[in-house]
């Protein structure tokens, strides 16, 4: 999403206090009293959980990669970040999705703070998305911002709207990536990519 729909959708923003509201519907929808004694406290708490599961939504993308480092002696090999763990929500059930992405580029001069990569999957991760729209995403942001000389970007993750409800299949795992640059047109580079994972 570019930063002017971002804000169309930040302006209709409902109140806190209306988000609430929103969860004790859901709660009385699903059978049960919200304002018994075990339940008072839940909106407010899911309302905290929501400000934490999407706060991708309130963060800038190319922000996070500005830094970078150019003092690498020519460093001009891959750097891949391995296992990065991933949270996120299907847009479609609201159910989370756990897995792993793992990030590598082949930089042309700059490099990035590592942790820079991880803050970039978080920042698409904690949006409503698909996972393939997520993968896509965080590729393009790193090539489009760094302009390294390829971008490689693999998602393995497990869905639960898959295991605890709809088709209730547990341990299925769905794998996305997006190859970009020498990742996609050297075959040498992506095989020391994918032999590297
Ligand atoms: N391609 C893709 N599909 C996803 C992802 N997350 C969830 N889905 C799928 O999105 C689809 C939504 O399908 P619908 O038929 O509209 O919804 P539904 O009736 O709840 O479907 P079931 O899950 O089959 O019960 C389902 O097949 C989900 O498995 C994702 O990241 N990528
Ligand atoms: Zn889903």
């Amino acid at each position: 999403m570019n930063s002017f729909k971002l804000n169309l959708v930040q302006s209709g923003r409902p109140s806190r206090e209306e988000a609430e509201e929103a969860v004790r519907t859901l709660l009385r929808w699903a059978g049960d009293d919200p304002s018994r004694e075990g339940l008072r406290g839940t909106a407010g708490r899911v309302v905290r959980a929501y400000q934490e599961y999407f706060h991708g939504y309130q963060e800038n993308p190319e922000e996070i990669l500005q830094s970078t480092f150019e003092d690498t002696d020519d460093y001009d090999e891959v750097v891949i970040l391995k296992d990065i763990a991933l949270e996120s929500h299907c847009e479609h059930h609201l159910a989370p999705i756990i897995g792993k992405a793992h990030v590598a580029y082949l930089p042309n001069n700059r490099v990035v703070g590592i942790s820079k990569l991880a803050r970039l999957v978080d920042v698409y991760a904690k949006r409503l998305t698909i996972q393939e729209k997520m993968t896509a995403q965080i590729a393009d942001t790193l090539q489009r911002v760094l302009a390294p000389r390829g971008v490689a970007v693999v998602v393995t993750a497990e869905h639960q709207c898959m295991t605890m409800r709809g088709v209730h299949k547990r341990g299925v795992t769905l794998t996305t990536s997006r190859l970009l640059g020498v990742f996609r047109d050297d075959p040498r580079t992506r095989d020391e990519f994918l032999s590297m994972l």
